[in-house]
This record gives C-alpha cells, structure tokens and sequence, in this order.
C-alpha cells in the first residue's frame, strides 16, 4: 500500500478470491496501484521483490520457490529465527538464492499504521552499501523513512529477539505483575538481546536503533502487537487464536537452542521457550526469574 506512492506495484497471494480488501489487514481497501496476482513467475518479473511471510514459512516457500528468485533484490521483512536451521531469514536467502542481493526491511511498524499512511522509520540492512543506499531511496516514501546499514545480523536479531521479549512484557502484564515489572522485563530482555547479538557478531549501535529498542518499545507497549497480547493471554490463563502469526514462540525456542550452544545467558528467552512449550506456569516463571543469583547491572 505505501510503495504504490512511488510507482506500481504487484502483490502476490497463494489465495487471492478476497479481492482488494484482505481480512488480515481490516479497514484497508488496496489502492489502484496494487494489482493483485496468484501468478507467481509473473510476479516475480520485477527486479525488486519483498518478501513478507512468517520466518518459519520462509524455508519451505524458498525451497519451493527459490530458483524463480534468483538474481534479484530481495528484501525480507520476517522477524524471526528458523527453528529447524538456527538461522535468520538473511541466511535462508542467500543460501536458497546465491546471486541474489539479500536486505532486510525491520523497525518498529505496525502493517496497519503504515496502510493508514501513519509516519514510520525503518531500518533497511543490505551487506551491499551501494544496493542498500539504492534500495533505501527505492523503498522510502513522504511517511515512509528508512534509514540504512550494513548490518544485516544486528538488523534481523533486532526484529527477532524482541517478539521474544514483548511475549514476556506481556505475561507480566496478564499476569497483573505491574508496569514496574515489564520495565524491568523490557530493560533486561534488551541487555538479552545485545548479549546474544554481540556473540553473533552484530553491532551494538544497531541494536540501540530502530530495529533493537525502536521495535522493542513499541511491541513491548502496544496492544496491537500480536506477541504482546499472545503473552497477555498467556499471563492470564486465557486461550488465543491459534490462527495468529505470533513469531516469538518459534523464536523462543530457536534463541533457547542458538544460545545453548554457544553457550549465552539468555534467562528470560528460554523462560518465553519453557512458557509457549507449556513447561512451565507463570508463577514458576517469574519466581524462577526474581531468585537467580544477584550480580552486577
Ligand atoms: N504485521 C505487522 O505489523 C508486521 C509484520 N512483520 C513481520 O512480517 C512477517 C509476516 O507477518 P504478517 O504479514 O503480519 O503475517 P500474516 O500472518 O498476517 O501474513 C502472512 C501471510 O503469509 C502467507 N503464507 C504463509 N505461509 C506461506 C507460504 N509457505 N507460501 C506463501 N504464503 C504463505 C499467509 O497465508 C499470510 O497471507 C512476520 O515475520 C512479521 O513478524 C514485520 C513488521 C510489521
Ligand atoms: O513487528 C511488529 C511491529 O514492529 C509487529 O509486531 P507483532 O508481530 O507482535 O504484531
């Protein structure tokens, strides 16, 4: 819907019979500029192609589909870890397609607000500085402005670990443990996120961008987060739609798994992983969180 300011564009869709008003995105009408197709090989005749599916969809779709992808710009917007792999949807790209130019599109966005022409900052990471600076002008629009760098593990780790710690935001908050508890939650889930991000080579300054604290805060405060309010459900013993797109309960258990083994303190990713997989209570969760041993900030 925001890219069809700078010039046409084509959405692809498995099912295409909900016509131009789609029941994931409530309240938006497609613009004239969207012509929607279910062709995929004509669809991806453009040069730039974004690529919106949930992390764990992305392997099997790329294994399916990969080869119709290759040697083209591809920007992933999947905020999340592959559980089978251990890898971020940088990785399942450039291994599927290997000539392609892989970037990431992440930050702190809600579809809805962007559809509504709401301002919003992004990050756009692309290994490639000149790709990514042609890309950013590309992808920008009057209320769409991102910001670009070079760091493509930090960007999508950023995306990734914080659905994992917005779960957790919201269990304190259905669990009725107060707003000082998700500060503390948000604060030392972020010192998670640069622990683990560090180890994998990021750059810190990327997670104190849009992409790390930007997404942080809002999906740690919003009730239009999905992972917020599945935590929120989680908090308060309440069943949630099972057919929502909730990242971070996959993403638990990939970080519970990639921190594992390389040996990383990650006490509140494996509590969300111990909490999605029902192997652990809420009570338990946060009595095991407030008795680890006192140490340094
Ligand atoms: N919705 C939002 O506000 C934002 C979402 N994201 C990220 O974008 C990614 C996608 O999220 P949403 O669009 O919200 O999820 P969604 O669940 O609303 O939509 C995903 C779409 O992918 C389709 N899909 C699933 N598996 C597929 C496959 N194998 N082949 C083809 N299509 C398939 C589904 O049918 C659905 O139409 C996630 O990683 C999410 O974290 C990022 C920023 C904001
Ligand atoms: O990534 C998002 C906001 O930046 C969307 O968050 P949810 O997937 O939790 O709805």
């Amino acid at each position: 819907v925001a890219l069809s300011a700078n010039g046409p564009v084509t959405l692809w869709a498995r099912d295409t019979s909900w016509g131009r008003d789609n029941p994931r995105l409530p309240g938006v009408t497609l613009p004239q500029g969207v012509h929607v197709t279910d062709d995929l090989p004509a669809a991806t005749a453009a040069d730039t192609l974004l690529l919106a599916l949930p992390a764990q969809a992305l392997g099997g779709f790329l294994a399916d589909h990969g080869a119709l992808l290759d040697s083209k710009h591809l920007v992933s917007t999947a905020k999340g870890i592959d559980l089978s792999r251990l890898t971020g949807p940088s990785t399942l790209l450039t291994q599927a397609c290997p000539r392609a130019t892989v970037a990431v599109l992440t930050g702190p966005s809600f579809a809805a607000d962007i559809a509504r022409g709401l301002p919003t900052a992004l990050t756009l990471a692309c290994a490639d500085a000149e790709a990514g600076r042609a890309l950013q002008h590309d992808l920008s629009t009057p209320v769409l402005r991102l910001y670009r760098t070079t760091d493509v593990t930090g960007a999508e780790l950023g995306g990734a670990l914080k659905n994992v710690i917005a779960i957790a935001a919201g269990v304190v908050i259905g669990a009725g443990l107060g707003d000082s508890a998700r500060a503390a939650i948000i604060t030392r889930g972020f010192a998670e996120m640069t622990r683990l991000s560090a180890r994998l080579g990021a750059r810190p300054e990327t997670l104190t961008g849009l992409s790390g604290l930007g997404d942080l805060t809002l999906t740690c405060t919003s009730q239009q987060s999905r992972n917020f309010r599945y935590g929120q459900a989680l908090g308060a013993r309440q069943p949630f739609d099972a057919a929502t797109t909730v990242e971070g309960a996959a993403t638990a258990r990939a970080v519970a798994a990639l921190a594992g083994k390389i040996g990383c303190d990650m006490p509140i990713a494996a509590m969300v992983a111990r909490l999605a997989e029902g192997r652990m209570t809420v009570d338990d969760a946060a009595q095991h969180l407030m008795t680890r041993p006192l140490k340094e900030e």
